[in-house]
């Protein structure tokens, strides 16, 4: 058998997704083993594979998240095409079979896929519907504009609750998908799909007035910062904090961890922003295949791949996690068994991001974009502890997220 390795961040409840996806492939033929192993966050992941890779032992496939995209497609050497793999394998590829939202982000300017749409996500409003009721809120009605989730917030916290509302991923929930829902750039040159050249847009008035709402409410306790990356997700499912934006596929955890009444909503916009609600944009990750490898091996992986793009298999995982469907016919296949009446807000991601696009619908794709995000990050921190104002907090960041664009620009001029 050909072994085939596979590096992840799926924790908790993803994380058996992906073994059992691995299982039901191994079981499903004779000649391959893909062996799933999770390797931490997505930042640490990526480290891992990079440091790997220079010593000559990275994994077959690496599950890297949207935000490694630019500097993965910039890794040319390292890195195997998906189109080329699944050429190799003999495994009949069509690109077009993918939703467009999600393959755009994965194809490069030359109109090739570079890699494998595995688990594309966008930011929901989650809310604890027993929470709702317990303050006095309609639990079948959550707050789809910022002013109705402040009026919400102090309910709740009249209402006793110490976490009124969170959010994981500052960058990617509260700036890009803001940007995007709200019909602005968050990057210049279309957030970066139109050239090296872009850089950070966001200390426009709206954008101000977005955070310095936010360090408002944190101010009152409305809003609790929970640290980067997707730390705020668990005190969502653990009930701590009754309002929540985050990944879709918050939506796998919860369902099966969550101890109260679930319900998804659209993320929350400012309706007097003409143009706004428009569309949220690309997160989660997909999987790149190494270079170097043995023929054999890279036939594995295509064959994995056709597995995962199989519409039952799309489409339950779509189902199971939270995910987006990644191809048209698990879509189709969802759309048809009634999953999303039967199911509601479960289909809340698939009409932010897919049902409707826009050229700014496509994502933001930046090169040295882990580090950008780390800036950003440490200038809201600056923000919710009251060291910086709003305005003061995205300028810097404005300024020195643009001298990682400048870098990754001048590294990749040829
Ligand atoms: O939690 P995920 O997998 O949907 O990823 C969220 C963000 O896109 C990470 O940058």
């Amino acid at each position: 058998q050909t072994e085939i390795q596979w590096w992840h961040s799926m924790g908790g409840a993803l994380g058996e997704w992906v073994n059992d996806l691995a299982k039901e492939f191994n079981a499903s033929q004779k000649d391959y083993r893909v062996v799933p192993t999770f390797k931490g966050s997505y930042d640490e992941s990526m480290t891992a594979a990079i440091a790997a890779f220079r010593a000559g032992n990275a994994p077959h496939i690496l599950q890297v998240f949207e935000v490694g995209t630019a500097t993965m497609m910039a890794s040319k050497g390292a890195i195997k095409p998906v189109a080329e793999v699944m050429k190799q394998a003999g495994v009949p590829f069509d690109p077009g079979a993918y939703v467009p939202a999600v393959a755009g982000y994965y194809t490069a300017p030359n109109g090739q896929m570079l890699s494998f749409p595995f688990n594309s996500s966008t930011p929901v409003f989650h809310y604890n519907k027993d929470a709702f009721k317990a303050a006095g809120l309609d639990p079948e009605k959550p707050p789809t504009t910022w002013p109705e989730v402040a009026s919400a917030a102090a309910k709740l916290k009249a209402a006793g609750h110490k976490c009124p509302f969170t959010t994981s991923w500052i960058s990617w929930t509260q700036l890009e998908s803001f940007s995007a829902w709200h019909n602005v750039l968050f990057s210049t040159l279309n957030n970066g799909f139109g050239g090296l050249g872009t850089r950070l847009a966001i200390n426009t008035p709206l954008h101000v007035r977005h955070i310095e709402n936010l360090a408002n409410m944190a101010k009152q306790g409305l809003f609790v910062y929970k640290g980067r990356g997707n730390a705020a997700d668990a005190t969502f499912v653990s009930g701590e904090c009754a309002m929540a934006i985050g990944s879709s596929a918050l939506y796998g955890n919860v369902t099966r961890n969550g101890k109260f009444g679930y319900g998804i909503g659209t993320l929350p916009y400012y309706p007097d922003v003409p143009g706004a609600p428009q569309n949220t944009v690309i997160g989660g990750a997909s999987l790149w295949v190494m270079s170097g490898k043995k023929p054999e091996e890279y036939k594995g992986i295509g064959q994995f791949f056709a597995y995962l793009s199989k519409p039952e298999v799309a489409a339950a995982s779509h189902q199971r996690t939270g995910y987006l469907p990644v191809t048209k016919a698990a879509f189709e296949l969802t759309d048809k068994s009634g999953f999303y009446k039967k199911n509601p807000g479960t289909d809340v991601s698939v009409t932010q991001m897919i049902r409707k696009t826009t050229e700014k619908s496509r994502g933001v794709r930046l090169g040295n974009f882990v580090q950008v995000r780390t800036i950003i990050d440490e200038e809201m921190e600056g923000v919710w502890s009251g060291k910086k104002t709003a305005k003061e907090a995205l300028d810097a960041a404005v300024k020195r997220g643009n001298e990682q664009l400048e870098r990754f620009q001048k590294a990749n001029r040829s």
